[in-house]
């Protein structure tokens, strides 16, 4: 059986796939949990210098929170909990010991783009968009990604992304230094060849330079208010607006 999530090992880079293409790589409780074992291994295996996250296929990096599973999540207390476990997941990328690259293959949407917020870099395939849709939907990011992506870009750009909640082609993206760099050409090919550039340097000169990065960030506040983040996003969770949207969206 084909496992929801795995790793591909090339040239001391660790590539997570999220492997649910026909679901446009969406996370149901099964990927959080191998997303977290994943990343277990990736820091236990000295030979791993750099964690790659991509999504299968090139049409979805992915499409968030699995819509037809959490659905069923009704009171605020069980969207809290789902809420809560992704985002301890997230935070634990976000202070990953090793370099991560979030590769954009394709459409990043809501949760999508946490995950993409929790990855150090985002590089991006042209035709790749993407998108805090969450607020169409009735809810706000609740895995920690605004809180992030406020540490990642201008505040005042982040709070356009998630406020207009509209889908930005990958050009965009760089413009608002949410995408580092634009990989032209075959995407799998050429997103190997830019993350060799990372592994030449042994992996305690890249630990130390991204321990510099992560020492920026005070991490009991980070935490407080992605606390706050989730427990805004469970209260939205548990109204009739949202439950309203994502019917919509099961129904079309
Ligand atoms: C936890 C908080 C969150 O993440 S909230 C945000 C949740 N995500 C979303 O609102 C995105 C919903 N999906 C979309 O807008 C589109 O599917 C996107 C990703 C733009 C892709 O469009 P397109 O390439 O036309 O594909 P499509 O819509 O025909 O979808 C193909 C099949 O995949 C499914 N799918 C897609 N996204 C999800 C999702 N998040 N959860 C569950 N299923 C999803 C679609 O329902 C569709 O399934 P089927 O082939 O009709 O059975």
């Amino acid at each position: 059986m084909k496992e929801k999530v795995h790793i591909k090992r090339l040239e001391n880079v660790a590539y997570i796939t999220i492997n649910r293409p026909e679901k446009r790589n969406a996370m149901d409780m099964e990927s959080m949990d191998l997303l977290e074992k994943k990343l277990d291994e990736i820091e236990n295996n000295q030979a791993d210098k750099v964690v790659a996250i991509t999504g299968a296929g090139n049409e979805a990096f992915c499409s968030g929170g699995d819509l037809s599973v959490f659905h069923h999540l009704r009171t605020k207390e069980e969207a809290h909990a789902m809420l809560q476990k992704m985002s301890q997941v997230l935070f634990r990328l976000f202070l990953f010991p090793k370099p991560t690259v979030a590769l954009l293959n394709g459409t990043a949407v809501g949760g999508g783009c946490e995950i993409a917020s929790a990855c150090d870099i985002r590089v991006s395939a042209p035709h790749a968009k993407f998108g805090f849709v969450q607020g169409k939907l009735a809810i706000t990011t609740g895995w920690g990604g605004t809180s992030m992506l406020l540490e990642r870009i201008e505040p005042a750009k982040a709070l356009e992304i998630v406020m207009t909640a509209r889908m930005y082609s990958a050009k965009e993206g760089k413009n608002l230094g949410f995408i580092s760099s634009l990989i032209e050409g075959d995407f799998k090919k050429e997103s190997e060849r830019y993350l060799s550039s990372y592994v030449n340097l042994n992996s305690d000169v890249l630990a130390a330079y991204k321990a510099r990065f992560t020492d920026r960030i005070d991490r009991e506040k980070l935490q407080q208010r992605i606390e706050r983040e989730i427990d805004d996003c469970s209260t939205l969770w548990a109204k009739d607006a949202h439950h309203d949207a994502v019917d919509k969206f099961i129904r079309k």
